[in-house]
């Protein structure tokens, strides 16, 4: 049967692929609704978004109001952790049809005796769901329309607002038009601010030549804190596989009293669920884990699914593994990349339920067992998309809080299609982006298409894996230059700390953006009492970024010209433009550089400026909208906070 709806409802935003994926949001955002809406002829029509958290019983709804061209919006607050439907309703209102019919003949000084019986029975048919209070005025307008010599009262309040907010209220929608059910993920702050330092616990010792244990680790969580970090990572903390295990410098065979990869997991001393017996016991790390809890530290776990061929997996469950007609497994691989020390999980398994039941049973583990509330999932794009979907969507259910952070280096479908089916967070292209222009146009990709929806990037200057080129120098002013983009332009910002922090920087071989003697496969002795200019303005950077809220999140960015190519400057606000800060980077880490910087006005109301320093204290009065500004290799920023 054709549906007699009269109204068209087109183009809903935002949305992910019709309905399929989610797009997120954090706990307090808002969702801004925009459709377009029709009918034929002339008639009113009235929309509403329908909203609704998967806890509860009943929609709520907002009403749309029309903006130009036939498109509507609305907005709505997210309040609850976890997933939101919503969708455009659209209808003609035969009742506001009417008001405003009859108030245009009113005008014209016609005669309406007929209208007023039509409008009478607008008025009826919302009695029934009229309060007591309001039901008296109802009945007085029937009055009123249907009664000759109440005519002069009739008119006056049959164009009235009053009766035009009874209709608002109690909209009679006749054949009303409903879009696609579209769907929100909410999740809790963290997935959107957040600021991460890595450091490889076996290298927390202060004692030269002794392996780090996770009563070492606990020392340096003050530091941690006070630097301002509130993400802890830590590379896997399981027994290291002891065959084939990697030696230094990634060497395919260990020497004696090599400590091998990490992420080598498994060998006799156990498994996922276990922890490295040098390191500590669980309730060693469940105490490191409750420590840096009290100082505002989250623990991030990796989650790296694969095994060493010493792992129990691979003597008790071989179904999970793929084995070829020699009787061997073919090693792991995220080509070039080559994993020797390491088996992949074979996913396709016949008994791919029992095995995805127990990657489910080891996350679940560490959640419940040691309260661990983020992980780092390790290359999730070498594993299949519905497996993420699926793990994350069970975990949520129980644990809305846990948060997951996709590292995958990989093509840009890829990795957007591991946000769509969950991941909170992802690693980014940041790494490798260092020109004015190729910072500028990769930020508005992330935050002016499609993706602000859903990806939500975390910008890491560095990671154990990458040394990239542009620190290889060992620059001071570089490695400034990138922790300010880092952690200015995305809200989520994160660092292979103590290596970038002391700006170690030799790499593997000319050519190679690995690093020598990589920690991924020795443990080292920092000098954590070190103090130098990187970490007292990375704490700084990070102090700030505590304060101002335009810095907590990514998307209300806009760029600024300037007239130096070296020179960059953008301008973020909160969602309600009450903290505003503007950032000029010089990228020109040997010369000082100069440049004229244009503040975008239209933004900032066309009014004259105050903009003070957040790392100097220095403050200037800016009337024009050309403003110069001097910047230094010593100090290569200005993160301004905007007072008018
Ligand atoms: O493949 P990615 O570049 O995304 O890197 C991640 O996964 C790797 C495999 O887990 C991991 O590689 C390290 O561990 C391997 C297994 O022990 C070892 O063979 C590699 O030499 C070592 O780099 C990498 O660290 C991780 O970030």
């Amino acid at each position: 049967m054709q549906n007699q709806t009269r109204i068209i409802i087109e183009n809903v935003s935002p949305q992910l692929d019709c309905g399929a994926n989610a797009i997120k949001r954090i706990v307090g955002q808002k969702v801004v609704v925009t459709a377009d809406l029709f009918s034929d002829g002339h008639d009113v029509l009235e929309s509403c978004v329908k909203f609704k958290h998967e806890s509860d019983e009943y929609s709520q709804e907002v009403r749309m109001t029309p903006t130009v061209n036939d498109e509507w919006i609305a907005e709505f607050k997210v309040e609850k952790q976890g997933f939101y439907t919503y969708y455009v309703e659209g209808w003609v209102d035969y009742a506001l049809n009417w008001q405003h019919g009859t108030e245009r003949k009113i005008q014209d000084n016609q005669y309406v005796k007929s209208e007023l019986l039509e409008g009478a029975e607008y008025v009826r048919a919302i009695l029934a769901l009229a309060t007591s209070d309001e039901v008296d005025y109802l009945n007085t307008l029937a009055y009123y329309f249907t009664t000759e010599s109440e005519y002069e009262n009739a008119i006056r309040e049959a164009t009235s607002y009053r009766l035009k907010s009874f209709f608002k209220k109690y909209p009679i929608r006749f054949l009303e038009n409903k879009s696609l059910e579209l769907k929100v993920y909410v999740d809790r702050k963290k997935a959107l601010f957040s600021t991460w330092y890595e450091f490889f616990p076996r290298s927390a010792s202060p004692d030269e030549g002794r392996h780090g244990t996770f009563k070492d680790c606990e020392r340096l969580l003050q530091r941690v804190a006070d630097m301002g970090f509130d993400t802890l990572y830590f590379p896997p903390i399981h027994p290291i596989g002891e065959v084939n295990r990697k030696g230094k410098n990634n060497a395919t065979t260990a020497e004696y009293g090599n400590v091998g990869s990490p992420w080598g997991i498994g060998s006799h001393h156990g498994g996922h669920q276990s922890t490295h017996p040098e390191l500590g016991t669980i309730d060693d790390f469940k105490a490191l884990v409750h420590k840096a809890q009290e100082l505002g530290i989250e623990v991030a776990m990796d989650y790296a699914l694969q095994a060493a061929p010493d792992h129990p997996y691979v003597k008790d469950f071989p179904q999970w593994f793929k084995w070829r007609p020699d009787g061997t497994v073919q090693y792991a691989e995220n080509p070039p990349k080559k994993y020797q020390d390491i088996q992949p999980i074979y996913f396709e398994s016949s008994d791919w339920k029992n095995l995805w039941k127990e990657l489910l049973d080891v996350a679940l583990f560490w959640i419940e067992e040691c309260n661990i509330k983020i992980y780092r999932v390790d290359n999730p794009h070498t594993k299949p998309f519905y497996f993420w979907g699926w793990l994350i969507a069970e975990i949520k259910k129980k644990h809305p809080d846990v948060l997951f952070l996709a590292e995958a280096f990989t093509r840009p479908k890829i990795m957007n299609e591991l946000a769509k089916q969950g991941f909170s967070q992802s690693y980014t292209y940041f790494t490798w982006r260092n020109s004015k222009k190729e910072l500028t146009d990769y930020v508005e990709e992330l935050t002016q298409s499609e993706q602000k929806e859903f990806y939500r990037p975390n910008f890491w200057p560095n990671t154990p894996d990458i040394n990239p080129f542009a620190l290889q120098s060992g620059n001071e002013s570089v490695h400034l230059q990138k922790y300010f983009l880092a952690a200015t332009l995305s809200s989520s910002v994160g660092i292979y700390g103590p290596v970038f922090e002391y700006m170690v920087c030799a790499p593997m071989a000319a050519g190679k953006e690995e690093y020598l003697n990589s920690e991924k496969y020795e443990y080292y002795k920092w000098n954590w009492e070190k103090q130098n200019k990187l970490t007292t303005l990375i704490t700084k950077v990070n102090a700030i970024r505590k304060e101002q809220d335009s810095l907590q999140q990514t998307n209300n960015i806009v760029f600024c010209d300037t007239n130096n190519e070296q020179v960059m400057a953008y301008y973020k606000f909160d969602d309600n433009k009450q903290n505003e800060t503007l950032m000029v980077v010089s990228l020109d880490a040997f010369n000082t550089s100069q440049a004229m910087v244009r503040i975008p006005l239209e933004q900032l109301g066309n009014q004259p400026i105050h903009v003070t320093d957040l790392i100097t204290g220095n403050t200037y009065f800016w009337d024009k909208e050309w403003n110069f500004v001097v910047l230094s290799p010593e100090l290569p920023f200005h993160l301004f906070k905007i007072q008018k």
